[in-house]
């Protein structure tokens, strides 16, 4: 059984490179904790600090409340598991299992017996005798599994154990490696970039960027009020459509949300709108997942957005259509995000619209709403980190539905699943999780 704190802990690599940023984060007892963010953002260093295959440049490590940076990787009760399994070649399978036990000087007749009852639970009773090689990638990671278990550690590290698998299996090992650590009740932190084995199995995710980290909370919580506009760009397929809008506050009627050709209003009675009516007279991002859009009927009022279907894409249990709705997305880059040879936008929908947005900004004024300063950095105008492109509305349609590209559609809009974030990119939010 443990616990793990990490106190601001940062490395710092000798070439500059500052793999961790300042990371502070807790993980219960029996807690499964994922660590997810793309390749590079520092999950791996966060393990091997833990493990203590690497020196943190600044902070502490705690585990069960006491600091470990002084122990030696051998005395912290921690199992790695890795992506390569990282079997001995020339040991049979139940000598892998075993191994560990050995070196610590159980006699071989116990050994025996703990590494029957592991491989048994395990489904690999049947190839204790066979080398490594002779095993499916399946087995292979099942023998690293059982390798890592056999002590009983209070702690299991485990970095991308099944990336190396097909997707069949993957799924099969998720749900086993899910159930083994509940059932064994160790604290376990899991690292990958597949938010699907993050939503999947993890108690809490803990989302991270380029060494830092944006967010930490129950599947539920991170999918559902994401952080920052990385976290809500990071998490669901397809992924979160994120609109560039302007903010007009209709005093004390509705909030109004241009996003160019067409515009959302939010009712004053939504318990977001006054956190939102702050950002009167500027842009923020709106954030829509496929399922706050129904298609309807081309004359149906209400909060609807109409567009024509750029293009289609059948995914066999449902198809997606991306419309044109003459709006500007913003795209977050550095995630694999689904690129397309778009030219960027170059000018601002909301020009033509700038002199209505003076007027209303100096008429409110004396009123109740404060515009704010405009933010340093800004997602809207961040190079590198975000761009802007003609938007692309994804919304979820039947299997191969009787449309065809060019086709008009409208969608109605769910306007309490919207999600806002700010020119930082921060969640606007009423404060509460
Ligand atoms: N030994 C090293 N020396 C210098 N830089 C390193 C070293 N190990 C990792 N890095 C860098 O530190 C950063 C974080 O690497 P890390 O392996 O922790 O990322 P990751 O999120 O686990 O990525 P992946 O999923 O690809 O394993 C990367 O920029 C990486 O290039």
């Amino acid at each position: 059984m443990s616990t793990v704190s990490l106190k601001d802990v940062t490395k710092v690599w000798p070439d500059g490179t500052v793999a961790v940023n300042n990371v502070s984060l807790d993980v219960d007892d029996g807690e499964f904790l994922v660590l997810l963010g793309p390749s590079g953002c520092g999950k791996s260093t966060i393990l091997r600090m833990i493990a203590g295959l690497e020196d943190p440049t600044e902070g502490d490590i705690l585990l069960n409340g006491d600091p470990v940076l002084e122990l030696a990787p051998r005395d912290r009760s921690i199992a790695m598991v890795f992506q390569d399994f990282a079997l001995y070649p020339h040991m049979t399978v139940g000598d892998n299992i075993g191994f560990p036990l050995k070196l610590s000087g159980v006699e071989p007749h116990p050994r025996g017996e703990r590494v029957g009852d592991v491989a048994a639970a395990l489904g690999i009773g049947d190839v204790l005798r066979r080398k490594p090689s002779q095993l499916s990638g399946g087995q292979r990671q099942r023998v690293a599994m059982g390798r890592a278990i056999v002590r009983r550690p209070g702690l299991f590290l485990m970095d991308e154990p099944l990336s190396n698998l097909d997707s069949g299996l993957r799924a099969e090992l998720r749900a086993e490696i899910s159930s083994l650590t509940r059932e064994l009740g160790v604290t376990t932190m899991y690292v990958t970039h597949d938010q699907a084995e993050a939503l999947t199995m993890a108690d809490r995710v803990a989302i991270m960027r380029k060494g830092v980290l944006q967010d930490v909370g129950t599947p539920t919580e991170v999918y559902g009020r994401p952080a920052t506009l990385y976290v809500a760009a990071f998490l669901g397929a397809p992924r979160m459509n994120l609109l560039e809008a302007a903010v007009y506050v209709h005093l004390e009627r509705y909030i109004e949300l241009n996003f160019g050709e067409q515009a959302l209003y939010l009712p004053w009675t939504d318990i977001r709108a006054r956190a939102v009516a702050h950002y009167h007279g500027e842009r923020i991002v709106v954030g829509m997942r496929a399922e706050a859009l129904t298609p309807v009927a081309p004359d149906v009022p209400g909060d609807v957005l109409r567009g024509r279907i750029r293009y289609l894409e059948h995914h066999g249990h449902e198809s997606l259509a991306y419309l044109d709705i003459g709006a500007t997305a913003i795209v977050v880059d550095e995630m694999g995000a689904r690129q397309r040879d778009e030219e960027a936008v170059t000018s601002s929908p909301f020009k033509r619209i700038g002199g209505a947005l003076q007027r209303l900004t100096g008429r409110s004024n004396g009123g109740a709403v404060q515009t704010k300063e405009p933010e340093q950095t800004s997602v809207l105008n961040d190079p590198g980190r975000h761009h802007r492109r003609p938007a692309e509305l994804g919304v979820r349609l039947a299997p191969y539905p009787a449309v065809s590209p060019g086709h008009p559609l409208s969608v109605a809009v769910r306007m309490d699943a919207l999600h806002f974030f700010d020119e930082r990119g921060d969640r606007i939010d009423v404060g509460w999780r």
